[in-house]
């Protein structure tokens, strides 16, 4: 019997569903069998896929005969051939000169980093102060990416990138499931937004390239300075372009995932009180002020479940897309070139067949570790060739953010509003979320 069903509706109403709401689309189609074909054109094929056998085939067994296709466009428009749209030979050779970028010793440097940046913005915060979290997790960890990527103070020009990286993010993510894709050089209102966007951020790149060509020691442990130092086998160094377009990425793909994601877990917080109750019990029992950085994460074990809890509930990525190149056979059915493969991590975490309860916010589910369930049930930060680069980077950072700032405050929601999750690239609060700070301990 075959494992791939047929939804029961027209493309028209197929269509019309995915755009309205495409959260509730994948996740109203997770029991409806493994892989779900979408009756979309004979010529490209569009599958959701269920079951974490499939997922785990797609991103890992037959990793070779896909590529992120329509993603990759839509994203090449801002980031250019960088190692998250790049495909192929190129990937590979990217991926291997970035590797070292994250390497243990360079996390640990970073850790250092973190720290600082967050007791700065808790040493801001006052008691009773109300604040937009979402707006203030984006300006933290972009001043985060901007020190550990390009050693570079952002300063007063915070605001105006967080807002840069925002339009060319919403920008892309309104493109990304259109039935056509507007060349960027169309003076549409929103692709105006759009390029100005990358202006501000080129113009920002570009300054920074200039200054550490100039003087390169104070880059010599950031993404830049291992840009500059690498050759290929001629001898060749990168060229600024392809450097531009790596900076380009690390502000994409490294700032908003990880805001997102905390905004996620204060609002999860302030509607769990058991939760935050022993996440405030870890924090009272540690000093984060003495010791490594690197060992205070290590010890922060709760914290750490309410971070993998939060990437189930929320997952930053919560699609991840494959095309097929040419005809492929997966679990013994064959599907023809151009396919096209929606694997929603969103929908996938939510299955109450793996997860008991997968609506609630359970922290102490992944006590045990992830191993009893299925491989690929599981799988915020992706899987295989194409997993992210960043996820020690993204635990490290997130893990300790939450610790500096849970140690003195904790937040409240100021409104009844109801919270709407907006799946833009990465998953978000839709308007943001405001919240009071309060000071304890
Ligand atoms: C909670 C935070 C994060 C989440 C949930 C996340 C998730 C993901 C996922 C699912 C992918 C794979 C996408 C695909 O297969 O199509 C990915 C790729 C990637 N991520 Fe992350 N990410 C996070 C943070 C970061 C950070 C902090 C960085 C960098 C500092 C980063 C850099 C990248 C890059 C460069 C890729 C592309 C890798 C490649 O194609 O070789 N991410 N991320």
């Amino acid at each position: 019997m075959s494992r791939v069903t047929e939804i029961d509706s027209s493309r028209l109403k197929i269509f019309l569903a995915f755009q309205n709401d495409p959260l509730q689309f994948v996740s109203s189609l997770l029991y409806d069998g493994d892989m779900v074909s979408l009756r979309s054109s004979r010529k490209r094929p569009a599958y959701v896929v269920n079951s974490p056998e499939f997922v785990q085939e797609i991103l890992v067994g037959k990793d070779d005969f896909f590529i992120k296709g329509r993603s990759s466009s839509v994203l090449s428009r801002t980031i250019g051939d960088g190692l998250l749209t790049s495909e192929h030979e190129k990937h590979q050779q990217q991926r291997n000169y970035m590797q070292p970028v994250f390497y243990k010793e360079r996390i640990q440097a970073y850790a250092e980093t973190v720290i600082g940046e967050a007791r700065a913005f808790a040493d801001r915060l006052t008691d009773g102060q109300t604040l937009s979290v979402s707006d203030e997790m984006m300006k933290l960890t972009l001043t985060v990416i901007a020190q550990t990527m390009f050693a570079t103070n952002l300063e007063e020009r915070k605001s105006e990138l967080a807002a840069a990286v925002n339009d060319t993010i919403e920008r892309s993510a309104r493109t990304l499931f259109l039935p056509f894709i507007l060349p960027l050089g169309v003076p549409t209102p929103g692709n105006l937004v759009h390029r100005r966007a990358i202006r501000t951020l080129e113009t920002m790149i570009y300054e920074v390239i200039d200054d550490a060509f100039n003087h390169p020691e104070p880059y010599r442990l950031s993404l830049l300075g291992l840009l500059m130092d690498t050759k290929d086998a001629q001898g060749q160094g990168i060229p600024s372009d392809e450097m531009r377009n790596q900076m380009m990425t690390m502000l994409l793909a490294g700032h908003e995932t990880t805001a997102n994601l905390l905004t996620w877990i204060w609002f999860s917080l302030a509607e769990n009180p058991e939760v935050e109750a022993k996440f405030h019990q870890e924090l009272d029992h540690m000093d984060l002020t003495t010791g490594s950085a690197m060992e205070n994460y290590r010890k922060l074990s709760y914290t750490s479940l309410i971070i993998q809890e939060a990437l189930r509930l929320y997952p930053p990525a919560w699609v991840i897309l494959r095309e097929s190149e040419r005809e492929v056979s997966l679990l013994g059915e064959t599907f023809p070139p151009q396919s096209t493969f929606l694997i929603s991590p969103y929908a996938l975490h939510r299955n109450k067949h793996v997860f008991k309860d997968p609506d609630v916010f359970r922290p102490e589910r992944f006590a045990d570790g992830i191993s009893k369930w299925p491989r690929f049930a599981y799988f915020p930060f992706g899987g295989g060739s194409r997993s992210c680069i960043g996820s020690n980077f993204a635990m490290m950072e997130a893990t300790l953010i939450l610790a500096v700032i849970g140690k003195q405050f904790r937040f409240r929601r100021v409104d009844t509003s109801s919270v709407v999750p907006e799946p833009l690239i990465s998953l978000r609060i839709k308007g943001g979320l405001t919240m009071a700070a309060y000071k304890h301990g």
